[in-house]
Formats: structure tokens, C-alpha cells, sequence
């Protein structure tokens, strides 16, 4: 079964919505110039009235390992998505496993595992802003990717494509931000629903 994140999420109601629609994960954007902008603090008061058994994921984008720890322990989230250098989240690993490492260069991701075989690598869209764009991931060079270690897809997803996308591609996983709003930061509970629903139907 393919396993589905929907990020961005920035209030208790929509959090529940995604749950509710069989998201395996929730992604928290601690990016302040991001439209999906929500604090640690904020994050970690909504994670607690969260059910249990649900995966939380603080984004992580262009700050140090240690500050990027910090900002997941305060949110109180299970895993951090992590965008930066393969040496720093390298030293992230060290002190938290549980770590993504974000990524649209494929020989990035050939160096993380050459280093560390077990990380997580999520490839998605080639952006100037890192991510949450609705850039589409080159899916030839994931699926290449995906035939050497899982990764979870990301870039460009939408409840239109996600289906064809998981049966070309084969991720562990898709995740999605821009794909089911229906205005820059707001998310649609109906697009969320018919994402999760045709991410399953792909395999
Ligand atoms: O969503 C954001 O605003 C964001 C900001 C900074 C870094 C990453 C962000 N989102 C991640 O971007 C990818 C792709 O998003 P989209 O579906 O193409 O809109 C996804 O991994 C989001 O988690």
C-alpha cells in the first residue's frame, strides 16, 4: 500500500480532515516565508489532540541539524523532512533518525546512500523556493531511484495525476501540498479525499 502525506497543514480541522481521509502522515511548514507557515509552538498544541498512530513531520528547510532538531522537538512531531546539505543531514541522522532528506538532484540522493543506505530520500520538482511550487519531479529519473531504494515521490501532485504517477514511478510513498488546495495555503477537503483515494487506487 502506498503511504500518503498531505503538508501544509495549519489547522486542527483540516489536520482531522486528513486523518479522517486515511493520510498516513501530516506535514507541519516551519518555513516562515511559506503561504503554509505554522510554528512549532502552534504545531506541537495541534499534534497532541491529534489520534494516535498518525505520522507527523516537521519541514525543516535551510537551517542547521541541531536547529532543525529543536524546532521538531518543540513541535512535537514524530519525523523532519530536511532540506539541505547531504553532510548536514547526515549529522541530523545522528541525534534524529527518524529524518527525510528533500531533494530534486538525483546525484544527491546517489550520495546520501553511498554514505547512508537506509536514509529516506524525497524527490520531488526542481524549485527556487524549495518546495510546495506544484512542480512535477521528473518521474523517469525517480522511478530509476525507486527500483534502487524506496522514496517517497513529491512535486507537482494532484488528485489528476497521483494515480499514473505511483504506477510509473512505484514510490513508498507520495506527498503533496499545492495539488489539494483550493487557494495558495488553503487547503480542500475534497481534493484531499479524492488524493488519498486515487493514490490507492495506483497500485
Ligand atoms: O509547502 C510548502 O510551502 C513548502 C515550503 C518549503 C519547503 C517545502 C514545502 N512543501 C513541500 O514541497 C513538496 C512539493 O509540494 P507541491 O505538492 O508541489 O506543492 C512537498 O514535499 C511539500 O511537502
Amino acid at each position: 500500500m502506498v503511504r500518503v502525506k498531505l503538508c501544509g497543514i495549519r489547522d486542527l480541522d483540516t489536520a482531522l480532515q486528513a486523518v479522517q481521509c486515511g493520510a498516513s502522515a501530516l506535514g507541519f511548514v516551519h518555513h516562515p516565508p511559506s503561504p503554509r507557515y505554522i510554528s512549532p509552538q502552534q504545531t506541537c498544541e495541534l499534534v497532541q489532540q491529534l489520534p494516535p498512530l498518525v505520522e507527523t513531520v516537521s519541514l525543516a528547510v535551510k537551517i542547521s541539524p541541531s536547529q532543525a532538531v529543536e524546532m521538531a522537538i518543540a513541535a512535537q512531531t514524530t519525523t523532519i523532512q530536511y532540506y539541505g546539505t547531504v553532510d548536514d543531514f547526515l549529522q541530523l541522522q545522528e541525534s534524529f533518525p527518524r529524518a527525510i532528506f528533500a531533494t530534486w538532484d538525483e546525484h544527491q540522493a546517489q550520495q546520501l546512500w553511498r554514505e547512508s543506505p537506509h536514509a529516506w530520500v524525497l524527490f520531488e520538482g526542481q524549485t527556487v523556493h524549495h518546495g510546495g511550487a506544484g512542480v512535477k519531479a521528473d518521474w523517469g529519473i525517480a522511478r530509476k531511484l525507486a527500483a534502487q531504494y524506496p522514496i517517497i515521490l513529491a512535486g507537482g501532485l494532484q488528485p489528476e495525476n497521483v494515480a499514473e504517477a505511483v504506477r510509473a514511478v512505484r514510490p513508498h510513498g507520495v506527498d503533496v501540498s499545492s495539488g489539494i488546495e483550493s487557494e495558495r495555503g488553503i487547503k480542500c477537503p475534497q481534493r484531499m479525499e479524492d488524493f488519498v483515494k486515487a493514490a490507492m487506487r495506483g497500485l
